[in-house]
């Protein structure tokens, strides 16, 4: 596996120190690709925690924090909230988990969630990346049923067209790298993770 963050590399080019030594996976893919059904498998047969910058979002509206409202009407328009707000509350939750290892999903969704991150010194192990059509992953969320605000077909629409501009940019630029993983998750869930864990358990045995 690659090169987890230490104290050798703290504060490097002007980014923040990492404290605690963090071991990161990205989780990226298009909404409804299947990325939180996943991290949950992940999570039990690999040992990681899993953040959803989604989910911590949808938690600091429910906190009443000062944010609340505009989080709110960012994530109703499929928008991305400024990552000043998001890398605060994934710093947070790493910072107060008693884990090392983290499955970030649905960040970096930009150029400037990436930037902003980058900066906290944390290099990302690799880029768990779920490749599905539209036409399957709107039919997915159309029939999710959590409640959601944002799964109606006018902020999908919205959120798909974010999903090319902005996020795709992004999953190309890790891939320039050579740090994507890219699995085919238009399949049923338990070929999904069969795909999933052939790729952990191959980056398990390099590290072993
Ligand atoms: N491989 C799959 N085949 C069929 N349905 C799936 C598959 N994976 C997930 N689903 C279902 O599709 C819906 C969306 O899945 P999930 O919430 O995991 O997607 P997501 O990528 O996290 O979406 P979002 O970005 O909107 O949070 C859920 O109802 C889930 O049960
Ligand atoms: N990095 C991120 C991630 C998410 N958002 C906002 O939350 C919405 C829902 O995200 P899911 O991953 O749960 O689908 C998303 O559409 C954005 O509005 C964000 O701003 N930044
Ligand atoms: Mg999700």
């Amino acid at each position: 596996m690659g090169t987890v963050v230490d104290a050798a590399n703290k504060g490097v080019n002007g980014s923040l120190p990492n404290e605690k030594k963090f071991k990161v996976v990205f989780v990226l893919g298009g909404p409804g690709s299947g990325k939180g059904t996943q991290c949950a498998n992940i999570v039990e047969h690999f040992g990681f925690t899993h953040l959803s910058a989604g989910d911590l979002l949808r938690a600091e509206i429910k906190s009443g924090s000062e944010n609340g409202t505009m989080i709110q009407n960012m994530i109703k328009e499929g928008k991305i909230v400024p990552s000043e707000v998001t890398v605060k509350l994934l710093q947070r939750a790493m910072q107060e988990s008693d884990n090392d290892k983290f499955l970030i999903d649905g960040f970096p969704r930009n150029e400037e969630n990436r930037a902003a991150f980058e900066n906290t010194g944390i290099v990302p192990e690799f880029v768990l990346f779920f490749d599905c059509s539209e036409e399957e992953m709107e039919k997915r969320l159309l029939s999710r049923n959590q409640g959601r605000d944002d799964d109606n077909i006018e902020t999908i629409k919205k959120r798909f067209n974010v999903f090319v501009e902005s996020s795709l940019p992004v999953i190309e630029y890790y891939g320039s790298k050579g740090k994507v993983q890219k699995i085919d998750a238009c399949k049923p869930v338990e070929e999904v993770f069969a795909a999933v864990k052939a790729i952990f358990t191959q980056v398990h045995e390099k590290t072993a």
